[in-house]
């Protein structure tokens, strides 16, 4: 089994990316288990890719071994493209899933559901000392629900409703979710790389 670092903080995508990575064979080490020695990474980018790369080359660097990172959000059309890379802090610094997404909910007050359009998009970049940096991306297509309904997952799991489901992201398995999620299709453009690792 090989073990690869995913440059992240955030234990719902921790989770994801074990499950998503074991069919390599590749076990996964995040920032949570370095809390001690990593300062926090600002994300300064204006673009999901960006910001994974500055993720991604930060911590390549620090440990000079191969790193992947994850800089992902959820895009409304009717909000002109918001929360968007600021999608984690869209309620405060404080980066607290429940008031982000009462955010949404407030600001779409009033919304019919044909104008509620939205999508997670996910942009993983590979860091690889001395190889250079490669970035892909992965899109989940939607609608922002009426109101929060479910458990399962994180962040705004809870009113995103995938095209042609009629439930929330959050009422899907972890399976389900694995299976159609804009984390999915990133981490699945970076197989060929994955494969060669484990
Ligand atoms: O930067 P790291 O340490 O990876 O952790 P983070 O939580 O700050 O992650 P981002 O900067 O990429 O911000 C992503 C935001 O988008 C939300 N998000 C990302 N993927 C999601 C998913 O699969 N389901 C629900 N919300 C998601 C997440 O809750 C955050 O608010
Ligand atoms: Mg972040």
């Amino acid at each position: 089994m090989k073990e690869l670092i995913v440059a992240t903080k955030n234990k719902g995508k921790v989770l994801e990316f074990r499950q998503m990575f074991s069919k390599y064979n590749i076990s996964v080490k995040s920032l949570l288990d370095f809390e001690e020695e990593m300062e926090d990474i600002e994300e300064t980018g204006t673009t999901f890719s960006e910001n994974a790369t500055i993720k991604a080359e930060a911590v390549s660097k620090q440990f000079q071994l191969p790193v992947v990172a994850d800089d992902s959000g959820l895009v409304i059309d009717a909000l002109d493209g918001a929360p968007g890379v600021y999608s984690a802090r869209y309620a405060g610094e404080e980066k607290d899933d429940e008031k982000n997404l009462q955010k949404v909910m407030h600001e779409l007050e009033g919304v019919p559901m044909e104008k509620r359009t939205a999508r997670f998009v996910c942009a993983v970049a590979v860091a690889r000392p001395g190889e250079g940096t490669f970035v892909k991306k992965g899109y989940c297509e939607g609608f922002i629900a009426g109101e929060p309904s479910g458990t399962n997952g994180f962040g705004y799991d809870p009113i995103f409703i995938p095209k042609g489901s009629q439930r929330t992201m959050a009422e899907h398995s972890s399976e389900e979710k694995n299976a159609i999620s804009h984390r999915h299709h990133a981490i699945q453009q970076i197989e060929d790389w994955l494969k060669h690792q484990s």
